[in-house]
């Protein structure tokens, strides 16, 4: 029997796909198994368009069979078959694909999602196999052939028997070297989850002979092996299903056996998405955080699928990184996929596709805080700080996208609000959006920072986390209403009777001011008569953009660039300290220099600082009881 060479330019793309176009050997099976399925289809469009033809679903299946002895895997298909022609056409020249080819020729209408068009896929196969024979017998021909290939040295065709219509591929799985081992496609259970991994969708049964344990009969503890068929794949993906006919159960389902988590989803997200791209998804919002979210091992993205069949695990352009907690999949008919199939082609409708999920998450999130708080509020608790790192992040690009989802702690509410709620209770003459920063609610509560603002019945959100006031430095406003920290020069917060009051203070005592700054020259920029203290003493306050909370946390990172805040010493001139101060300026320096250096500690404590030499502020006030 005469061997067919491959046509010259197949035998470099021969050798090409063999060695580097695939990075996972494991996916010859889901090659060979769409091939399969896309026979099915065109036998079944064949029925639809011609009456001699009739279509029963049972008839049509795909069969994997394991011949573990001799070392052979069988791929059987009920599909159309090949004719010698086609066998010649398809397989003997790579890079043709009939199937392209018959879906031009049928303009297939949606339903019929031919998978194969690169005319490459079958290849894969010669990376597990040394030897690849098909048997084929096609629909309209008398009788069957088989071609046989032992990959670049060219292939052989003759007459074959073969009673049925369809395709069996047989592979001699290669033997395993010492770098690579091919046995593990020889194992039941590894071909099983190869199947479920990239094929669970394929619309046809998967069927297969597996080995399982029962009871001996008439014993109460010994078993046996049994065979038995088993269909390996679900076959209609519960992403194609109707949203009416699955229940909250089917989904949670889904999110367990997928591991897209342990938890239980906070909520699922079910699209079909029919516009300028046709796609269907399902995504969850999980409850906990990975243990390794907010570490760099933990990588985002979603599941892709193109008809059914996986293309990849995570791809990452499908999501934002602030979105970069959302599990799930995509599966589109309408991808421009690469000759692998590992890698999309150009990435068109990938980027209409995730600008598309992007908005859809986003205003999935704005129903649940409307409708479920709660629910939200765990997800924020969990989730929160990568939302702020998405405002933050990019220059604030994001940060229309995002501001209203955003919560902080609320110094009225006592709970989480947003900017609009916050926005929503702003008193008439409040002209800005307050906030305070600090280790805790409970520590920011005690801020004398916080007098003037509570006492005009002003709202304050606390920041407790690192990002928090680098956000709302991006934000800027929301609304048109300006963030303000309790802690700035100017509140805006107008009392023009007491501003006369303080300037004539500040008049009377300047010197004293003066002389305070001289002794803490090297520490703040200013000490001031304060406007916002009623109960306290002293505080710290800043002028300028880095403020004190900035400060702490630039200088806490590695690359410590020793930023540093202005800071103003305020000193609450209606407090009877400062009776004491003024008693002191007049007759004791000493005394002053010690009440100057005692205040100024003290407000450094409040402010959770670090005062510079705690051994000498004991000594001081060791000094203040002898
Ligand atoms: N089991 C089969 N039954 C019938 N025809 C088949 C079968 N397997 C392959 N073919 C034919 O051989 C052609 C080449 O297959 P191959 O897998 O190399 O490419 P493809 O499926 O067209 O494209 P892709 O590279 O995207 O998989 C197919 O287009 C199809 O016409």
């Amino acid at each position: 029997m005469e061997t067919k060479q491959f046509r010259a330019e197949s035998k470099r793309l021969l050798d090409l796909m063999i060695n580097s176009i695939y990075t996972h050997r494991e996916i010859f099976l889901r090659e060979l198994i769409s091939n399969a399925s896309d026979a099915i289809d065109k036998i079944y469009y064949r029925a639809l368009t011609d009456d001699t033809l009739e279509f029963d679903k049972d008839d049509y299946y795909i069969k994997v069979i394991l011949d573990e002895k001799n070392r052979v895997l069988k791929i059987i298909d009920t599909g159309i078959g090949m004719t010698k022609e086609e066998l010649e056409d398809n397989l003997g020249t790579i890079a043709k694909s009939g199937s392209l080819a018959f879906k031009k020729e049928n303009e297939l209408k949606d339903g019929y999602d031919i998978i194969g068009q690169f005319g490459v896929g079958f290849y894969s196969a010669f990376m597990v196999a040394e030897t690849v024979t098909v048997i084929s017998k096609a629909l309209d021909s008398e009788g069957a052939y088989k071609w046989e290939s032992q990959g670049i040295d060219g292939y052989t065709i003759e007459p074959w028997e073969k009673d049925t219509i369809g395709t069996e591929i047989i592979l001699k799985i290669k033997e395993n070297t010492e770098d690579e081992k091919y046995d593990e496609y020889l194992e039941e259970y590894r071909l099983k989850d190869i199947i479920k991994k990239y094929s669970d969708f394929i619309r046809y049964p998967i069927k297969m002979n597996v080995t399982i344990k029962k009871l001996k009969e008439g014993s109460e503890n010994e078993y046996e092996d049994y065979v038995e068929e088993q269909t390996i794949n679900s076959m209609v993906p519960i992403w194609r299903k109707n949203k009416n006919e699955l229940t909250e159960e089917d989904y949670s389902n889904f999110y367990s056996e997928k591991r897209y988590g342990f938890d239980k989803p906070v909520k699922h997200i079910h699209i079909s998405a029919d516009g300028a791209v046709r796609y269907n998804a399902i995504l969850f919002i999980p409850e906990r955080i990975p243990f390794d979210y907010y570490t760099k091992e933990y990588e985002k993205g979603l599941e892709l699928y193109s008809n059914g069949v996986l293309i990849m695990n995570k791809c990452s352009d499908l999501l934002p990184d602030y979105f970069s907690f959302v599990k799930g999949m995509v599966d589109s008919e309408d991808l421009s996929l690469n000759i692998s199939r590992e890698m999309l082609q150009h990435d068109r409708q990938l980027k209409l596709i995730s600008k598309n999920i992007k908005n859809k998450i986003k205003n999935e999130l704005l129903a649940l805080l409307k409708d479920d708080r709660d629910k939200y509020e765990e997800f924020y608790k969990s989730f929160g700080r990568q939302l702020k790192y998405g405002v933050y992040s990019d220059f604030g690009s994001n940060k229309d996208m995002l501001q209203d989802l955003l919560m902080f702690y609320s110094s009225k509410a006592k709970k989480l609000v947003t900017l609009n709620e916050y926005i929503s209770g702003m008193a008439d003459d409040q002209k800005y959006i307050y906030y305070a920063t600090g280790e805790s609610n409970e520590r920011i509560e005690k801020l004398p920072q916080t007098e003037l603002v509570t006492e005009k019945g002003f709202e304050i959100l606390y920041l407790t986390e690192e990002i928090d006031e680098f956000v709302l430095k991006v934000l800027m406003a929301y609304k048109e209403k300006e963030f303000k920290s309790v802690s700035a020069g100017d509140l805006g917060i107008e009392d023009q009777e007491n501003e006369n009051n303080l300037d004539t203070e500040h008049t009377a005592n300047k010197e004293l001011f003066e002389r305070m700054k001289t002794i803490l020259s090297d520490k703040v920029k200013d000490v001031r008569i304060s406007k916002r203290l009623k109960s306290h003493p002293v505080c710290l306050t800043n002028d300028g953009e880095i403020s004190i909370e900035m400060e702490k946390i630039l200088n806490a990172m590695p690359n410590n660039q020793n930023i540093k805040a202005d800071k103003i010493l305020e000193i609450n001139i209606n407090h009877n300290v400062f009776e004491a101060l003024k008693d002191s300026y007049e007759k004791d320096q000493e005394k002053f220099v010690l009440f100057t250096n005692l205040l100024y500690n003290q407000a450094l404590l409040i402010e959770g600082l670090q005062i510079n030499d705690p051994v000498e502020f004991t000594n001081d006030i060791c000094k203040l009881m002898i």
